[in-house]
């Protein structure tokens, strides 16, 4: 049996971003990623500094530890990170989730394919804007979106790029353009990620949010476009583990 690298899992949570904001999910996250994005909001998982909290966990003890944590009280597993996308064995845990009834989402930046992407229920790929400081592997991306379109996920997956200026949103307009079969969301980057001042920071999201949002709204090439903030940091701020 092989084991995941589990950084943290935690819940009954919403989930704040993108095509399935607001719903009522666990979150599993795994550590390791093959990025390093400068405003990464999630660094803990591949940057060293929590390296002692990662633990190795086969499917069953996933299961196991979603139980004592929320018990009858979840339908909805997310997993995220760092990169899950680099973990070739997690059929095991999406199969054992949907037999007892657990819809799954995956959070990924669209850098490798699985075979298990054709099992999940919401599939979020997230490719990096310039401000990130990452480079986006077109044939990569292309070839995923066209496997997954090909076996007809369409309903299942969504495309979201977080924007923070002018250049991220242009990046994100060519996206949109180059796969206009997949539903796209725009996300307003928070650029205050240690921030502990509740107040300061919503006060900073919303700025940003509601540029976006103006921005969006303003042009005429991207019509077909849901603009969301983070809706957990308005709620929690950068607390970690909500
Ligand atoms: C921490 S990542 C983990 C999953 C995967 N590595 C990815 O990037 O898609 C989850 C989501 O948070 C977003 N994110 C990370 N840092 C952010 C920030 N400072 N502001 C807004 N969104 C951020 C990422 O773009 C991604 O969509
Ligand atoms: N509530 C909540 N929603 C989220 N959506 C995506 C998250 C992530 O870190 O991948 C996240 C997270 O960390 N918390
Ligand atoms: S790809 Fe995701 S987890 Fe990796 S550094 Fe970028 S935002 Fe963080
Ligand atoms: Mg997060």
């Amino acid at each position: 049996m092989s084991s995941i690298p589990v950084m943290e899992i935690f819940g009954p949570t919403i989930q704040g971003e993108g095509m399935v904001i607001g719903q009522k999910t666990m979150f599993v996250r795994t550590a390791g990623c093959d990025y390093s994005c400068v405003w990464c909001d999630s660094a803990f998982t591949w940057d060293g500094s929590a390296k002692e909290e990662i633990v190795p966990m086969s499917a069953a003890e996933i299961w196991k530890k979603l139980n004592e944590l929320a018990a009858e009280n979840f339908s909805h597993v997310t997993i995220s990170g760092g990169n899950p996308g680099l973990l070739r064995n997690l059929a095991e845990l999406i199969g054992l989730l949907k037999e007892n009834g657990v819809a799954v989402a995956i959070e990924t930046q669209g850098s490798c394919w699985q075979d298990w992407f054709l099992l999940v229920d919401n599939l979020t790929i997230s490719p990096k804007p310039p401000s990130s400081k990452m480079n986006t592997n077109d044939q990569v991306l292309d070839n995923i979106i066209a496997r997954l379109t090909a076996e007809n996920r369409q309903d299942h997956i969504s495309l979201k790029v977080v924007v923070f200026d002018e250049d991220d949103f242009q990046y994100a307009k060519s996206i949109a353009n180059r796969y206009p079969e997949v539903p796209f969301f725009l996300q307003a980057g928070n650029d205050d990620i240690t921030s502990k001042d509740h107040a300061a920071l919503t006060g900073k999201l919303l700025k940003k949010y509601a540029w976006l949002t103006e921005r969006a709204m303003a042009d005429k090439q991207l019509t077909n476009v849901r603009v969301l903030p983070q809706l957990h940091a308005f709620v929690w701020g950068n607390k970690r583990g909500v």
